[in-house]
């Protein structure tokens, strides 16, 4: 479904990637792996088009990767921890926002499953910016409950949940594998890649 070839970025001259090479079919969930500062994030900002590799190929099945394109932006669901929150927006207005642009049916029906799955339904009334930490990852995650995707790219989306989250989160990724999705996720918990029974990609470099 995903295929990378030859992901090259540096930045100000120091290369972060060189070469990178990374295939996830449909049905499998790949982790990437590595120390703070390889690349993780910056392989998946490319990937998305979120930031301009230097040089590489991403191809989602058999064209690039081009999130201009409508298909391609309801194909791909990207978690990289950029949400452009709306402040005056709740959690539930942003969710049912989010369903209603991807046209899905029935929204509310949807928005109040991922609440409840996300585990954030008291707290869809307040504000964005008034949640914990461990909220917002959660509300993070559900912005990928209420929409369609074949190809969720997430950013460490184990990021400040508790070990009952984190476990959720492991199956949680592995239950959209089996339904046939691709998932891409750097992650550092050895333990949610466990759960989610990762192909693990390590990537190695000067950091
Ligand atoms: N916009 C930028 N300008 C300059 N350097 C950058 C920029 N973005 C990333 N970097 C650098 O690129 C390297 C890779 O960063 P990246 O965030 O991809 O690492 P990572 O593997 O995701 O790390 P972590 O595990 O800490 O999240 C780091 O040295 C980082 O400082």
């Amino acid at each position: 479904m995903l295929s990378v070839t030859g992901l090259a970025k540096g930045f100000g001259g120091r290369p972060v990637l060189q070469g990178l090479d990374l295939e996830v079919a449909a049905g499998e969930v790949v982790a990437l792996v590595g120390p703070n500062g390889v690349g993780k994030s910056t392989a998946l900002r490319c990937i998305v088009g979120a930031d301009t590799p230097d040089e590489g190929e991403v191809l989602l099945g058999e064209h690039r990767l081009d999130t201009r394109q409508p298909q391609t932006r309801r194909a791909v669901c990207a978690v990289l921890g950029d949400l452009g929150i709306l402040p005056d927006l709740t959690v539930a207005e942003h969710l049912d926002l989010l369903a209603r642009g991807h046209a899905v049916e029935d929204p509310a029906a949807i928005v109040a499953g991922a609440l409840d799955e996300a585990q954030i339904e008291h707290v869809c009334d307040q504000l964005p910016g008034t949640l914990s930490s461990g909220q917002a990852q959660r509300f993070a995650l559900a912005t990928a409950m209420v929409r369609p995707w074949t190809l969720l790219l997430a950013d460490e989306p184990e990021q400040r949940l508790d070990d009952a989250g984190r476990g959720w989160l492991g199956d949680w990724l592995a239950g959209h594998a089996a339904a046939g999705r691709a998932v891409l996720v750097a992650c550092h918990d050895p333990e949610v890649v466990r759960r989610s029974g990762a192909r693990i990609v390590t990537l190695e470099g000067d950091v």
